[in-house]
């Protein structure tokens, strides 16, 4: 697909593309990774739920953004991005969004204890500077949501968890604290309305930039690429937690006999079906709202 913009990002599974010097494109792929692959085979309507996912969260998320004096970057999105050009084919999984001086924090938000937090915690019993109670184990949920930030790695690499000095270094000690009271103000809304819908959000990423008028939430929010959901049915701290929206996909690479190092395999049609079922049901049980 040819675009008539400047491509100036690729991730994984997204690309941004300059729209012009004020605004750009995020569009999202049907591409799927797991265990730090690209799968080769697309799920059918993942950028779009993705996105459409997004869209819906920054809307349920601006109280909370007005509250900390900050605002979000969406643009426009869908048929509204027909006017600027964008391809129809494209508009259902692309967001317009402001051009910000991105900040250099991945700012992550944990309810529960998962994944890189569980390793730390397990060799520290912290994660970076922020102590933990003894006793927690895989997919426990903490005492109170907990600011764990990164650094950005380069496309391919892993991000690196730092304190909140760093992080001070990196943006100065008031946008600091806005940024963690605001990333664990940011979770605890989504938390809840994920909690009404049934699903466990475990942690999540927040990406920032500034523009002239302060703050700006930016990048992809609330996804299952950038976040961690888990039906709230089956949450039993001691083991890893089903993952809402990959299970069947990482399932079915365990048992295929890939050894996560060669290229990874073709997925079958059912696990491609079910894998895109998971996507739209996550919707559609957030959102309340029937996917079209
Ligand atoms: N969002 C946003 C954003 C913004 N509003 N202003 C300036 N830059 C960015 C921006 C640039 N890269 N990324 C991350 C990224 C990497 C790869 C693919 C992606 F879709 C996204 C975010």
């Amino acid at each position: 697909m040819s675009l008539p913009f400047e491509l100036v990002a690729q991730g994984k599974v997204r690309e941004v593309y300059a729209v012009d010097d004020d605004r750009l494109l995020l569009v999202a792929s049907d591409r799927v990774s797991a265990y730090d692959h690209v799968l080769p085979t697309p799920i059918p309507d993942k950028g779009r739920v993705l996105t459409a996912l997004s869209v819906w969260w920054f809307e349920q998320l601006a109280p909370v953004l007005a509250e900390h004096g900050a605002e979000h970057h969406l643009l426009a999105a869908g048929d509204d991005l027909l006017a600027s050009g964008v391809p129809a084919e494209l508009t259902g999984r692309s967001m317009l969004v402001r051009r910000l001086e991105m900040l250099p924090v991945e700012c992550v938000a944990r309810g529960y204890l998962s994944g890189s937090g569980t390793v730390e915690y397990q060799r520290t019993g912290a994660i970076v500077d922020v102590p933990l109670p003894a006793g927690l184990v895989e997919g426990s949920r903490l005492p109170e949501p907990v600011f764990t930030p990164s650094t950005k790695a380069e496309v391919g690499e892993h991000d690196e968890a730092i304190g909140f000095a760093q992080v001070v270094d990196a943006v100065g000690a008031d946008r600091a604290e806005v940024l963690r009271s605001l990333t664990l103000a940011l979770y605890r809304r989504g938390a809840e309305i994920a909690e009404q819908a049934g699903i466990v959000l475990a942690d999540t990423k927040f990406e920032f930039g500034t523009a002239a008028d302060g703050l700006v939430l930016a990048d992809e929010v609330l996804t299952p690429d950038s976040s961690r959901f888990w039906p709230a049915m089956t949450w039993s701290p001691g083991a890893p937690q089903p993952s809402f929206d990959k299970q069947y996909v990482r399932d079915w690479l365990t048992t295929s006999g890939w050894d996560r190092v060669s290229p990874p395999p073709d997925l079958p049609e059912d696990v491609v079906a079910a894998t895109r079922d998971r996507y739209v049901r996550a919707y559609e049980q957030l959102t309340g709202l029937p996917w079209n």
